[in-house]
């Protein structure tokens, strides 16, 4: 079993990473729900896990009451969040209370954001059955839905109260929504750890062909990355937590351009992303043409999308750059962009010129 501590004062936790975890959640809940009834919130792909956690609740002496919403990213929306706040408010759910998001990152950012907004504010319990749950959005307290106008655009910091993860969940998880977690497994290498992104080069493949020693590895790497980013810049004030927004001012505006479907999942949106922003650092000479190509090369490796044609977007860069408008960081009406000086050394560009951005963005292949 690895705990990883993710620091932030009064609002500090624990996450809990171990093989077989689900089916021991109970006694990890007791001593946080006492005897109060837990809601579970899941969504039906996740039902033979939603059942082994249950089994756990009770023989612990938890009762426990599932709300199952619709899977998928079209989830993360106002008309989703009413039912499950509505559902909620029926339980009865007190702010001493914990609600489970058992699930993927949509279920966790939704359930995240109803318990903040609750009463204002329950506590909740992130149980992620995703990879990319499990290496990045079940971490750090970013939480909401999409508006019209684009991704994540409401929503608060709220942190869970508890992360426990179980890495044999993933055995049931399609193979495409492991490679789209895959990418934000890289993400960490490619942003301060060139050793990690070597390690990715030579275990990726075998971590997607189910080895579970290399799932494990590359789970607590990632956990232990993000809770030390995290805890040195909690509210993303500082320039340290937008560094884990790598190829995402691209990414979410192909997922935008994309319909928020399952046409493009976010993990195939950042991998593209990624490869955008090295090959946009690497045409300004912020890095070598040989880096931008070394992750190109291993998005192909993989099977992730490497390109905008290679994501399925055709649309015209005026168009991805008006997405890019409503990006969060976006200060002054500047956004600033993740560049890369090299694998391992990304930082914030406040200076990137839109215009530069649709120019480079114009050149791609469609
Ligand atoms: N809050 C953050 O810090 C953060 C970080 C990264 C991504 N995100 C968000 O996370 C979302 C993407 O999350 P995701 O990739 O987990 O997608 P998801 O939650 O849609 O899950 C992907 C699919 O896998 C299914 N599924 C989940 N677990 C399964 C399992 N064990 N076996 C079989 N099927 C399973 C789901 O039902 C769904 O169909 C996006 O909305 C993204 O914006 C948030
Ligand atoms: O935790 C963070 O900080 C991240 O940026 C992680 C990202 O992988 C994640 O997709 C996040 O939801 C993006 O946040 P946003 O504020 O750019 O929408
Ligand atoms: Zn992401």
């Amino acid at each position: 079993m690895t705990t990883i501590r993710v620091a932030l004062g009064a609002r500090s936790y624990d996450v809990v990473i171990e093989a077989g975890l689900l089916g021991r959640a109970g006694e990890h809940l007791a001593p946080l729900v006492g005897k109060r009834c837990v809601p579970i919130v899941a969504d039906a792909n996740v039902a033979v896990h939603l059942e082994t956690l249950r089994e756990s609740l009770d023989a612990a002496g938890i009762a426990s009451k599932p709300i199952v919403i619709p899977a998928g990213e079209r989830s993360k929306s106002w008309a989703t969040l009413e039912t499950l706040t509505d559902r909620l408010l029926e339980l009865g759910v007190e702010r001493g209370d914990h609600v489970v998001a058992l699930g993927g990152g949509v279920i966790g950012d939704l359930v995240g954001f109803a318990t903040a907004i609750l009463k204002r504010g329950c506590g909740f319990v992130q149980i992620p059955t995703t990879l990319l749950a499990q290496v990045d959005s079940s971490v750090g307290g970013k939480t909401g839905i999409n508006a019209r106008a684009g991704k994540n655009l409401i929503g608060a910091f709220h942190q869970p109260r508890a992360v426990l993860i179980d890495p044999s969940v993933l055995d049931t998880l399609p193979l495409r929504q492991l490679r789209a977690g895959y990418a934000e497994v890289v993400k960490y290498g490619l942003i301060d750890d060139a050793d990690f992104f070597a390690w990715c080069e030579a275990n990726g493949v075998a971590l997607l062909a189910g080895d579970g020693a290399a799932r494990e590895y590359a789970i607590a790497h990632a956990v232990a990355a993000k809770a030390r980013i995290v805890g040195e810049d909690e509210f993303e004030t500082t320039g340290k937590r937008a560094l884990l927004n790598l190829g995402h001012t691209f990414g979410h505006a192909l997922e935008a351009e994309a319909g928020f479907s399952d046409r493009l999942l976010h993990g195939e949106a950042v991998a593209a992303g990624c490869a955008l922003a090295f090959g946009y650092s690497a045409a300004h000479g912020l890095c070598t043409a040989e880096d931008a190509v070394r992750v190109s090369a291993h998005w192909q490796k993989v099977g992730l999308p490497d390109s905008l044609s290679a994501a399925g977007i055709d649309a015209p860069a005026e168009r991805l750059v008006d997405h890019m408008r409503h990006d969060k960081k976006a200060s002054g009406g500047q956004i600033p962009f993740l560049l890369a000086r090299g694998i391992g050394q990304t930082y914030l560009d406040k200076q990137v010129s839109l215009d530069d951005v649709a120019a480079f963005l114009a050149l791609q292949p469609r």
